[in-house]
């Protein structure tokens, strides 16, 4: 049986690099990661090219414009990368009859719910990052009959840049350092949605849209507390801050739970509690 050709976007990203990691144990497809230098998802000419070219049969877009507040003042770049590139991608894989796997934010959401939100619940993005990521979500859908959207939230990494590679630098430098904490989520390590992306690839495509995080909620302080103490950071005090204290470009959810059930009904992934897998990533970061 011919291998499935694989092209993974946005490759030296926190995703992409998790995805090239977890690939090297996934033997069973042809990969091909590019970043914005091999292949920039933007040129409608060069992506359809490159998916023609190297037969492509799945696009996992991990590309994306994520500098949340930067984007307020970046509206055209932010635009074209997170609204319209998924479109281009999205064309040239039905045109192959392949299949695209379109990664997305819980900043879809505006907030103002109480409980997890679910899939159907009605989108209100409160940010230019939030709202291009949500018209990509609508691109992708629109140019390609079987995109699967994974809509997930706070990822952090060993790679990249992240909230947990800020804190920790942060906690070193400081003897104290304020957060807030009436923004609520779940953190998601890029390795554990990595993982399920590979089930998706295996399981097969069903397509629709997805939530994923790891397990649990917390606030932005409760995370910055238990990244200190899981890095045995003790030099340096956590301050709980509303919003309003530590004023910001884009605006943010205060609580942008995602609820998991579809994914783990469709698909069957098992999800890491949030900070058994912060434990995992604060480790591999204190002993790379
Ligand atoms: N980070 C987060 O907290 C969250 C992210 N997400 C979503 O998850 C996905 C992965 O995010 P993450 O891994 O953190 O993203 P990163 O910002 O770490 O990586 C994105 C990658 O895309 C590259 N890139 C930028 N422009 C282009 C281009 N024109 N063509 C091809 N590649 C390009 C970037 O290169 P360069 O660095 O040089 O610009 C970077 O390597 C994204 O869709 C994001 O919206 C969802 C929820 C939370
Ligand atoms: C660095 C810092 C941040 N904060 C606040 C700002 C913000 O409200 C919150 C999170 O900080 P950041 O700005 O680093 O996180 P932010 O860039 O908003 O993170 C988001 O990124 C995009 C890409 C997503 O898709 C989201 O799911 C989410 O992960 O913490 C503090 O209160 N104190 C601090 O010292």
């Amino acid at each position: 049986m011919n291998m499935k050709n694989v092209l993974i976007t946005g490759a030296n990203g926190q995703l992409g690099n998790e995805m090239r990691l977890l690939a090297e144990k996934n033997t069973g497809y042809h990969y091909y990661f590019t970043d914005v230098a091999e292949l920039d998802i933007c040129d409608e000419k060069a992506v359809a090219a490159y998916i023609e070219e190297h037969l492509i049969d799945i696009v996992v877009n991990c590309a994306a414009y994520t500098a949340v507040d930067k984007a307020e003042d970046n509206v055209e770049l932010c635009d074209r990368l997170n609204h319209l590139a998924p479109g281009y991608l999205a064309k040239a894989i039905q045109s192959r009859g392949g299949a695209l796997i379109q990664v997305s934010t819980d900043y879809v959401f505006d907030g103002s719910a109480h409980v997890p939100y679910g899939e159907g619940q009605p989108t209100c993005p409160d940010s230019v990052y939030g709202s291009t990521k949500l018209a990509g979500e609508q691109e992708a859908l629109k140019y390609c009959s079987s995109t699967v959207i994974i809509r997930t939230a706070w990822l952090y990494s060993a790679f990249g840049n992240n909230f947990v590679k800020t804190m920790l630098r942060l906690g070193k430098e400081r003897e104290s350092l304020g957060v807030v904490f009436d923004q609520v989520g779940t953190p998601t390590y890029a390795r554990d949605l990595a993982a399920a992306i590979f089930t998706i690839l295996d399981k097969g495509i069903v397509p629709g849209v997805y939530h994923f995080s790891n397990e649990g909620v917390c606030s932005w302080y409760d995370f910055t507390k238990m990244i200190f103490r899981l890095a045995g950071i003790t030099s340096c005090q956590v301050k709980p801050l509303h919003t309003c204290e530590y004023p910001a470009k884009a605006n943010r959810p205060h609580y942008s739970v995602l609820d998991k059930t579809l994914i783990k009904e469709t698909y069957g992934v098992e999800i890491p509690y949030w900070v058994d897998s912060l434990q995992e990533c604060v480790q591999k970061l204190l002993t790379d």
